[in-house]
């Protein structure tokens, strides 16, 4: 199960020849957050995004910075499909917001991806919220996102709980991949019928791999930013040999279409994915975003607007400071 070796990056005078840093600001607060920072930058094969959230050290941001290269210096594989089926997804707003947050997603929604485990809240929180989507959604398939927060004895008791809504998986219920084993175990000791997917243990592991080596979970979670690109993050799916739900960061359009592209070249795509995530901001780059319509978003291009580019344009504080980081982040490959 091994990988190929990073191609280099772009000079770093190429890489920073056309860079625009935005701030988006959300409908609905995410991971604590109500503005999206993000950089988008333009290279010869087309316009790519470099969004590390702020917080992550530059060691992270690398594999952001390379997936940024590949997109707008060598662009993105052919497709095998142009219409991609996605979820909506539900941050940790209280039950009663449920409808406002739904109301943001155009059409028919045929899967959810609803919050859980969120710091200062219990669990008659998420039950609440799980039950409020089912109530509204009652043929959605739905799915829970922990991020990690739950031990092991609290994920299978949350998750024996949240199942009676139906759910169809559990997104990194635990934190490790040894914890991950467990929940998924512990599940079916019990009879639960929820599926474990691995994000974190795919993301933020140093391999990949492992957690699919582990035997750990039943499907990933593959963004192509943080797995280092498109290309690599389909080399990751075709060497763990488990079925991949394609997600995002909380992109602009710019970020997403690059999920998309990986989406659209998978071999198999059996679930739905979770790109919809420009429906949880209140402006994007583009004229015309890629918000999913009837549960899907179409296959096009994402070129940003001049004129937005200019409106949601950060302060030069901040520009600087993203400048900088792009600096350092590219100086860290050329030291490894
Ligand atoms: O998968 C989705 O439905 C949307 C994306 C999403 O949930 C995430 C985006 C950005 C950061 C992460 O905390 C989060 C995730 O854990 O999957
Ligand atoms: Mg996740």
């Amino acid at each position: 199960m091994g990988m190929d070796a990073h191609p280099p990056l772009p000079p770093v005078d190429e890489l920073l020849a056309e860079v625009h840093v935005v701030a988006l600001p959300l409908r609905v607060r995410f991971r604590g957050i109500d503005v999206r920072e993000t950089a988008l930058l333009r290279g010869p094969a087309g316009w790519a995004e470099f969004g590390p959230f702020p917080e992550y050290g530059d060691a992270e941001a690398l594999a952001w910075l390379r997936a940024a290269a590949d997109t707008a210096w060598r662009g993105f594989p052919a497709p095998r499909r142009t219409r991609i089926p996605v979820n909506a997804t539900v941050p940790a707003v209280p039950a009663d917001r449920v409808p406002e947050v739904l109301a943001g997603y155009a059409g028919r929604v045929g899967a959810v991806k609803i919050k859980v485990a969120e710091r200062g809240q219990d669990l008659d929180d998420d039950d609440a919220r799980v039950a409020a989507v089912r109530a509204l959604l009652p043929g959605a398939e739905l799915r829970v996102d922990a991020n990690g927060g739950w031990e092991v004895p609290a994920a299978l008791r949350a998750l024996e709980r949240l199942a009676r809504h139906g759910l169809a998986y559990a997104e990194q219920p635990a934190a490790g991949i040894g914890e991950l084993a467990a929940v998924r175990e512990g599940l079916a000791d019990r009879g639960v019928p929820v599926l474990v997917a691995a994000d974190e243990s795919v993301r933020k592991e140093e391999d990949p791999l492992a957690v699919a080596r582990a035997g750990a979970a039943d499907l990933l979670v593959v963004k192509a930013a943080p797995l280092g690109g498109v290309r690599r993050a389909l080399e990751v799916v075709a060497a763990a040999g488990l079925p991949a739900v394609v997600s995002s960061a909380l992109d602009s359009s710019v970020g997403i279409r690059a999920g998309l592209a990986l989406a659209a070249a998978l071999p198999e795509l059996p679930w739905a994915c979770g790109l919809g995530t420009v429906s949880l901001l209140e402006a994007d780059v583009l004229a015309a975003p890629l918000r999913p319509v009837d549960g899907e978003l179409e296959l096009r291009e994402a070129v940003p607007d001049p004129q937005l580019l200019a409106h949601h344009a950060v302060p030069a504080p901040r520009r600087q400071w993203w400048l900088e980081r792009l600096r350092r982040v590219h100086a860290l490959a050329a030291e490894g």
